[in-house]
């Protein structure tokens, strides 16, 4: 390893590991779920990573945070009650509050450790927190979900890291079926669905789980985010039986600089062009998971 610099190596990316220039240890911990460390990078800001997996960087946030709210909030006239699980960082959270028509936002994180990290180190992130509408919930998000009456959520969107650890039940059959019961009709969900470069076979998996629960629509949509493995991202992007929902057409546009809210920040990746280029795919991807 070179000194001075960050690798991500793991077995979920054999062979390949994305680096980034160190310039400073900020904090080092454990939780009682995972290792935490920040760092400011040369050229990426500042930089969360989560048993030694890249969580976000201030530089390139953007991208995914926006991405994983907009694409199933832009794509329903009229979100309310919006759930989120996982996004401890607080990024989601300050992408669900550009929505105005939104009146009721939960989140449901497993380590409070991560959640005063990201307040005290990523302040960008963690205005999230600040909005009237947010409730935090400290705990695991399948046992809140098992808890939550059916068909309360317009929107549920699942922010994990890697199946892999504490994200592990996330990306279960079980889990999706409780997020299916916790959706009214016509309701979307968003989870974090890994990358077409690397991870075929966990989509295949998934996107089988979904055709069998979800009724409605199963999409997947992909973006780039440099600092992922492999560049790229994607989402699942599903929604229950009942009012059809057209993913790729955005009912409910967001412009640029996020017109629906006060929020500070405009946006700087999301628009409704590539919204609708997010669900095309490559071929050898379309191929799996367009499979009937
Ligand atoms: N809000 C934090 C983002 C979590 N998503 C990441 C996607 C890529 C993974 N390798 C690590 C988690």
């Amino acid at each position: 390893l070179i000194p001075g610099w960050f690798s991500e190596i793991s077995p979920m990316w054999p062979g390949e590991a994305h680096s980034l220039k160190v310039e400073k240890i900020l904090f080092q911990g454990k939780s009682n779920y995972q290792n935490i460390v920040v760092f400011q990078s040369s050229t990426y800001g500042k930089v969360l990573v989560l048993d030694g997996v890249i969580q976000v960087t201030e530089r390139d946030e953007c991208a995914y945070q926006e991405m994983i709210a907009h694409l199933p909030l832009c794509s329903i006239p009229n979100p309310k009650k919006v759930l989120v699980i996982g996004g401890g960082d607080g990024g989601v959270l300050r992408e669900v509050s550009r929505h105005s028509s939104v009146i009721q936002i939960d989140i449901c994180e497993i380590d409070g450790m991560v959640i005063d990290v990201s307040k005290q180190y990523f302040p960008d992130l963690a205005v999230g927190y600040l909005d009237p509408r947010v409730t935090l919930h400290v705990g695991d998000g399948v046992a809140f979900l098992r808890a939550v009456p059916e068909g309360t959520y317009d929107a549920i969107i699942v922010d994990s890291s890697d199946p892999i650890g504490p994200a592990q039940e996330l990306f279960e059959k079980p889990f999706f079926e409780s997020v299916s019961k916790a959706l009214r009709p016509g309701g979307v969900v968003c989870t974090q669905a890994e990358s077409i470069w690397l991870h075929m076979h966990i989509i295949e998996d998934i996107v089988a789980n979904c055709r069998e629960i979800f009724k409605g629509s199963v999409n997947y949509a992909w973006t780039t985010v440099p600092t992922y493995p492999s560049g790229v991202i994607g989402f699942m992007l599903c929604s229950t039986e009942g009012p059809p929902v057209d993913f790729k057409h955005p009912v409910n546009p967001i412009d640029e600089n996020g017109s629906h809210t006060d929020v500070k920040a405009p946006l700087k990746f999301y628009n409704a062009e590539i919204h609708s280029a997010a669900f095309c795919l490559p071929s050898f991807a379309k191929k799996v998971i367009e499979a009937r």
